[in-house]
């Protein structure tokens, strides 16, 4: 039996030609779930974590439409939400993927708190992009006419970009442990999870969207996995990704990787955080990390897909 965290990319639940209705995260969770009720008939322990990147900017726009009429919501309360939509998500496919297979389990989400520094640099140098996908000219609009920050991602189109601060410590870190001893399967730190801060022995939100992988990564060292899955919306990490000279990769050393990323391969806000969990977690004794595509999940659990990361 081994503990596996799994994180499914927010751009793997609504792709980026999809509208981002809730019908087609459904399906789209669906397909990952079907493929979860064999690790879990195998005993695996799961942990779940979500992205939220075009879902919590889809819900931004909403609160900004809607200000005049209803009071906007800031955006860690955005990002708790999404915790809930996606995580009602994940938890009704699952149940419903284990039950057709004859298996009764609990399953748990988790609204995860994520203790951020109040001086992280990330305040004053947004790079998560989030919400829909503009073009060049789209974009230039948005900045001039609502104050965004924007940037190209990945040879995708423009987005905005908000503040992802490190993730420094889980508030539920002991709940989730508890959950899992239970035999939970947990869905938790949703969306790189809620930034909080700390100040006079309280906890009270900042705005930021944090990195769901680097979330994971801090929740995988947390519960000892074994392995760490990164699940998104390509076969393989790539070296000069999208040129015409474009490698896909089997697998890495994290030595070969961390020289990759020194080069440049792995842009921020997108692939650089898969490879810097990826890497952080073998360094620190996981087996091995995984990145691949959300619907090659069992595969990749089986190393029969993906790029695997080792020592
Ligand atoms: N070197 C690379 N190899 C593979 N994909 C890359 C690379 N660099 C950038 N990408 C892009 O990064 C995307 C994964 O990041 P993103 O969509 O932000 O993740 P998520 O699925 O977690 O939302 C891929 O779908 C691909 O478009
Ligand atoms: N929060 C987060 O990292 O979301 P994505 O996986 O959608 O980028």
């Amino acid at each position: 039996m081994a503990t596996l965290v799994l994180a499914i990319g927010g751009n793997a639940i609504t792709k980026p030609n999809e509208k981002g209705t809730f019908a087609e995260q459904v399906k789209n969770i669906r397909k990952v779930t079907d493929q979860l009720v064999e690790l879990v008939a195998k005993g695996h322990r799961l942990v779940l974590v979500h992205g939220n990147g075009p879902q919590v900017g889809n819900l931004l726009i909403k609160n900004e439409l809607a200000k005049e009429v209803v009071p906007a919501m800031p955006l860690y309360v955005c990002v708790s939400n999404t915790q809930g939509s996606l995580g009602l998500g994940l938890q009704q496919q699952l149940k419903n993927s284990l039950k057709k297979a004859g298996i009764d389990k609990d399953i748990i989400t988790m609204i995860t708190q994520v203790v951020v520094d109040p001086n992280d640099l990330a305040f004053t140098n947004p790079t998560k992009p989030i919400g829909p996908f503009y073009t060049e000219e789209e974009a230039k609009k948005l900045i001039a006419q609502q104050g965004y920050h924007m940037v190209e991602d990945s040879g995708r189109g423009w987005r905005r970009v908000v503040p992802s601060p490190v993730p420094l410590r889980i508030v539920e870190a002991r709940a989730i442990k508890k959950a899992l001893e239970q035999d939970m399967i947990v869905v938790a730190a949703g969306g790189g999870g809620i930034p909080v801060m700390e100040k006079d022995g309280e906890l009270y939100g900042v705005d930021g969207v944090i990195d769901k992988d680097l979330a994971a990564l801090k929740l995988a060292l947390e519960v000892n996995a074994d392995i760490l899955f990164l699940l998104t919306g390509v076969p393989k990490v790539a070296i000069n990704f999208g040129k015409p000279n474009e490698k896909q990769l089997d697998k890495m050393t994290v030595e070969e990787a961390e020289q990759y990323y020194r080069e440049g391969h792995f842009p921020p806000g997108s692939m650089g955080p898969k490879i810097r969990a990826a890497i952080d977690f073998v360094k620190a004794g996981g087996k091995k990390a995984v990145i691949g595509l959300l619907e090659e999940a069992l595969s990749a659990v089986e190393g029969k897909a993906g790029t695997t990361i080792t020592r």
